[in-house]
């Protein structure tokens, strides 16, 4: 039988650089992972592309979506919405290959839910200055929405304990090496569980 892929869940903050680190690792040309492409009601910035960066969807559709049940998770984020379409995830892991999730932490937790044997990855930042620092500065939000993500952030670190393993956002490129290397050290992990336990049957 095909073992299946592992869910990888990659969460944190706004502004710790979720996406800068994302899309670092998925410019590598040896990346590991599939990307499970999100649906959104956000309008396309400049340069997206549907389908690429995003499947961009008005409200109705998102929300026949959300009815139909076609989607693993969804919240509602800064006025819109975002979701991960389920089907994309349960056949790419099927097929034996690794999802790559970047999502914000109440999705994560209802993935949790679904997906207990996932591996989550929360992103923190090096302080919350710093993060401050780097919201400002990416200069997409006004000084209430700044206020309003900072305190949404403090409590958004306190569910770190809930994830596998945290990552400190302090470099780009150390960031992505760590989380490459939890992967390739949680395959091993789990593989060696499950050779116990065929051989535990085999046994029996
Ligand atoms: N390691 C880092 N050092 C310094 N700046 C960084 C680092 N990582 C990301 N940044 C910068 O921080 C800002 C926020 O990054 P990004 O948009 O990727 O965060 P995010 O977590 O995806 O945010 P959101 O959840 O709000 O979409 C960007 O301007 C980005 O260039
Ligand atoms: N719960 C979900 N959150 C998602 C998903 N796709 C992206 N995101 C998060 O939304 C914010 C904003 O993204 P942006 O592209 O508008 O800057 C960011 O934190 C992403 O991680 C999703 O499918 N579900």
């Amino acid at each position: 039988m095909q073992e299946k892929g592992l869910l990888i869940v990659l969460s944190g903050p706004s502004g710790v650089g979720k996406g800068t680190v994302r899309k670092e690792i998925f410019s590598q040309p040896d990346t590991m992972f599939e990307y499970s492409v999100s649906a959104t009601t956000r309008l396309p910035r400049e340069g997206e592309v549907n389908g690429v960066d995003y499947f961009f969807k008005t409200r109705e559709e998102f929300e026949k979506m959300i009815q139909e049940d076609r989607l693993l998770e969804f919240a509602e984020y800064v006025g819109n919405y975002y979701g991960t379409p389920v089907d994309y995830v349960r056949e790419t892991l099927d097929a034996g290959k690794d999802v790559f999730l970047e999502i914000e932490v109440q999705g994560a937790s209802q993935v949790r839910k679904k997906f207990p044997e996932g591996l989550f990855i929360f992103l923190a930042p090096p302080s919350l200055s710093e993060l401050e620092n780097r919201i400002v500065t990416r200069g997409t939000e006004t000084e209430e929405i700044v206020k309003s993500r900072m305190k949404a952030a403090r409590e958004e670190i306190e569910m770190m304990k809930l994830y596998d393993y945290v990552v400190e956002n302090d470099q780009v490129e150390l960031a992505c090496e760590r989380i490459n290397s939890i992967v390739v050290a949680e395959h091993c992990r789990r593989e060696r569980v499950q050779y116990r336990y065929k051989k535990m049957l085999e046994v029996d």
